[in-house]
């Protein structure tokens, strides 16, 4: 028996890129997924390990990062194309190339840089009762509400050890999923008018705090929705801070001011926090 090599490609899959175009205070968002997938004379690399013809994984990173900033994300189709044909041309052992790309919609909360990502959220509700006339409770809330804004979030003054080879920033961007969950004083409230009026508190705090970390935003969240909404009495909100790294794009002699980020997926800092009303009156089992 003869053992041949069948059909094969390889690429850098999940290239997760954001890139923000600034005209003013106005700020436009990207979000893709990029996967490529390059494939052609690449017999060698398999037979005999001979790497001559491979383009590595990692420059096809780096060109995803570095296009989107030399020609910005039009269409995921434009952009797909500009990928695919780079490779097929620039590399003589590349026949093929495969670019997939999946975008994320982002849609503005108000003002200019702050976004909700439409489509993923999920409504939640949790309810106790002891029987009519007994202790009952009702707790609403969210799940993966994801937001951004593409400035107003800074983060120094931190404590520092060791190990901390944080930079210092006063304008990053600031991403989270939000999970958020509300109780209620009393269990015959108008749900829809106040599952709508929490969200829209949520949304407009993170949007218009100028937050100096997530922690402190997390706070302005959950007061907003106190002070906005008479029928409920704690808030508790669960926020993983979705890290956007500034691309370093100095090696291909291309500046990056705030423009083209590496949205990472993990790890991610979780703050988490409950925010009260003085008056609540304590039912733990309520989150159970
Ligand atoms: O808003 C933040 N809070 C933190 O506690 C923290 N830690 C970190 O590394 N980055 C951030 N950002």
């Amino acid at each position: 028996m003869a053992v041949v090599l069948g059909p094969n490609r390889y690429g850098k899959a999940e290239t997760r890129v954001v890139r923000v175009t600034r005209d003013g205070d106005v700020h436009r968002i990207k979000d893709v997924n990029v996967s490529v997938a390059l494939s052609g004379a690449m017999d060698a690399v398999h037979l005999t390990g001979d790497n001559s013809a491979v383009l590595p994984t990692d420059s096809q990173k780096n060109t995803v990062f570095a296009f989107a900033k030399e020609h910005g994300i039009a269409a995921i189709e434009d952009f797909g194309l500009l990928l695919a044909r780079h490779f097929t041309r620039s590399q003589a052992a590349v026949a093929h190339a495969r670019v997939e790309i999946h975008e994320y919609g982002w849609e503005r909360i108000t003002g200019g840089h702050s976004f909700a990502r439409t489509g993923a959220e999920v409504r939640t509700a949790l309810v106790h009762s002891d029987g009519e006339g007994g202790a009952e409770s009702v707790v609403s809330g969210l799940a993966d509400l994801v937001v951004l804004n593409s400035t107003g979030s800074e983060f120094h003054g931190f404590a520092r050890d060791a190990y901390t080879t944080l930079e210092p920033t006063r304008d990053r961007v600031l991403a989270t999923a939000v999970t958020a969950r509300w109780r209620h004083r009393g269990t015959d409230a108008d749900w829809d008018d106040s599952y709508r009026g929490a969200r829209e508190d949520l949304l407009l705090a993170f949007a218009e705090t100028r937050s100096l970390s997530l922690q402190q935003t997390l706070y302005q969240m959950g007061r907003r929705v106190l002070e906005a909404q008479a029928g409920l009495c704690e808030v508790r909100l669960s926020l993983p801070n979705k890290h956007h790294f500034l691309v370093d794009l100095k090696p291909f002699g291309l500046d990056n001011d705030n423009e083209v980020y590496f949205a990472a997926d993990r790890p991610y800092g979780l703050i988490e926090g409950a925010v009260l009303a003085d008056d609540a009156p304590p039912a733990p089992s309520a989150w159970e």
